[in-house]
């Protein structure tokens, strides 16, 4: 089953003009960075993790640990959650976007963070060619998008599941320590719909380059859900920092968690290079709630291992994150 294979006609949310303001004759109106071709590795992807969830838990544990201990992203596949849940999501995202600006701005309110913004990302500066719904799930009532809530509780489970087999891989004694942690009713979820239009001025001579549609970036939460279209974008960054094109798959999703150094948290971003098709993906980020206290748990270090960070709330890490751009590193404050 295919989503929606027609749908490969612009959805313009930016008029060219603008675009050529913006990219081209304006640096100082919220330019939005150019990138340059990737040097290597952009085509194959083969380098991505894949953790099939229907082979035997102890296998599914093991790719999964391997996979937060090698790059810290992997792709999630045989995960139960149907193709037509997705696909239904998909479509009414799309309507969304088609709307016109003021409809979109008025369904949330301007982003500051949450709402419903375009090209600037977050408060701190960042622009990326791309619009975006960006909410905390307790408050999904006022989204316009019906299936979101059935798509929400799918994917909190699948997070549920993922975090089990991770504390089962680390051998710890209470297999629900880590899902208790997001799936609880206070837990700070946070969800995000990203559009990227096409880009109509990236015609000629950019040869794989593109715009930037999300910078380069370490997700800001402990473990973050991915799910796109059939489009391309996404990209992560390998070992030697080339950057790995991820083949889209759209009945698939996209994982990354982080621990005490041990599991890596991926840089990755989103590249726009297409001048017709637009691309949209759907992130869902999972926190605990604010008052727990976050420390490396004995179980995830090594005899003698020392705890790179000191103790701090949720509270406070979110409190120091949104003063960072996307590029920094939100755990440096918390460092010993
Ligand atoms: O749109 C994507 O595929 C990724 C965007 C992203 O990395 C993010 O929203 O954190
Ligand atoms: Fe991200």
């Amino acid at each position: 089953m295919e989503c929606n294979p027609q749908r490969r006609h612009a959805i313009l949310c930016f008029s060219p003009q603008t675009a050529a303001m913006v990219v081209l004759s304006n640096p100082t109106l919220h330019q939005i960075p150019l990138v340059k071709p990737p040097k290597l590795a952009a085509s194959s992807g083969g380098s991505i993790s894949v953790v099939d969830l229907s082979k035997p838990r102890a296998a599914a544990s093991a790719a999964i640990i391997e996979a937060c201990e090698d790059s810290g992203f992997f792709k999630v596949v045989n995960h139960g959650i149907p193709l037509e849940l997705l696909c239904r999501l998909e479509a009414e995202a799309a309507a969304f976007f088609a709307r016109p600006p003021a409809d979109k701005e008025s369904a949330l309110g301007p982003a500051d963070p949450f709402g419903y913004g375009h090209q600037t990302i977050g408060r701190n500066g960042d622009v990326g060619w791309v619009e975006y719904l960006l909410f905390a799930v307790s408050s999904t009532t006022t989204v316009p998008i019906s299936s979101l809530g059935e798509y929400l509780v799918a994917v909190k489970r699948l997070a549920g599941e993922i975090l089990e087999l991770v504390a089962e891989g680390l051998r710890m004694k209470q297999r629900d320590r880590l899902s208790k942690m997001v799936t609880e009713e206070e837990s700070d979820g946070i969800f995000r719909l990203n559009h990227y239009p096409p880009c109509p001025l990236l015609l000629e001579g950019f040869d794989g380059g593109g715009l930037t549609g999300f910078g380069e970036h370490t997700d800001p939460q402990i473990m973050s859900v991915l799910r796109s279209d059939g489009a391309a974008g996404l990209q992560v960054a390998g070992k030697d920092g080339s950057w790995v094109a991820v083949p889209p798959d759209r009945r698939a999703f996209f994982v990354n968690v982080l621990t005490n150094g041990r599991f890596k948290s991926i840089k990755h971003r989103v590249v726009v290079t297409d001048t017709e098709r637009s691309r949209l993906s759907m992130i869902y980020f999972f926190g605990p709630a604010e008052e727990t206290r976050i420390t490396a748990m004995a179980e995830v270090m090594v005899d003698g291992e020392e705890r790179r960070y000191n103790e701090f709330t949720w509270r406070e890490y979110k409190k120091a994150a949104y003063k960072t751009r996307l590029g920094d590193d939100r755990l440096r404050r918390f460092e010993k």
